[in-house]
């Protein structure tokens, strides 16, 4: 819903904080919305990082699948430097690791949307939650065989 209070609820929770400028945007209570940008409210690009890294934050604490994706990425990274893979290999690692943790943040953004806008059992809700995690899985299996492509026939040359 959006407020009413000229795009105020911009300013940090706090402002008298010492603090208030830097840590202020990311407190609980803080709130951007379309009121807030039409009138311009301050929001400097430090505290928009800040926002992006809590919420990869969020994602890797409340994600089982975010740890898991975590752990195969450090398993990939450490596959490459034993098989000295080249750059161009490296690169095309690094992008599939990438595209799967912004997956799982994408399919977290949508999840806590849903839950917040209906947490009771919906049609649109379930295609919404699945189509999001399907997006996870296409991006999760096609790493899978980026990695066998890149992988598999480096082993094979050891033997
Ligand atoms: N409000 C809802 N209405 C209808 N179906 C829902 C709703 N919430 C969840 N579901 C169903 O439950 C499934 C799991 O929901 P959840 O929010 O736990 O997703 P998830 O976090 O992706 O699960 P996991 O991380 O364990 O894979 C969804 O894919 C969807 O099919």
């Amino acid at each position: 819903m959006a407020s009413s209070d000229g795009g105020r609820t911009c300013a940090p929770a706090n402002p008298s904080e010492p603090d208030a400028g830097a840590g202020g945007c990311a407190d609980e209570g803080f709130v951007r919305n379309a009121d807030s940008k039409s009138a311009r409210a301050p929001y400097d690009l430090a505290c928009a990082f800040r926002n992006a890294g809590a919420g990869v934050r969020y994602a890797f604490s409340s994600q089982r699948n975010m740890k898991i994706h975590a752990a195969v990425g450090v398993a990939a990274l450490l596959l490459g430097a034993v098989l000295g893979i080249s750059p161009l290999e490296w690169a095309v690692v690094a992008v599939c690791i990438g595209v799967v943790f912004a997956a799982e943040c994408v399919n977290t953004a949508i999840e806590s949307v849903v839950d917040l806008v209906s947490p009771d059992y919906h049609i649109l809700a379930k295609h919404a939650k699945d189509a999001a995690a399907g997006a996870v899985l296409v991006c999760a299996v096609a790493s899978v065989v980026v990695a066998a492509l890149i992988f598999v026939p480096a082993l094979a040359s050891l033997f």
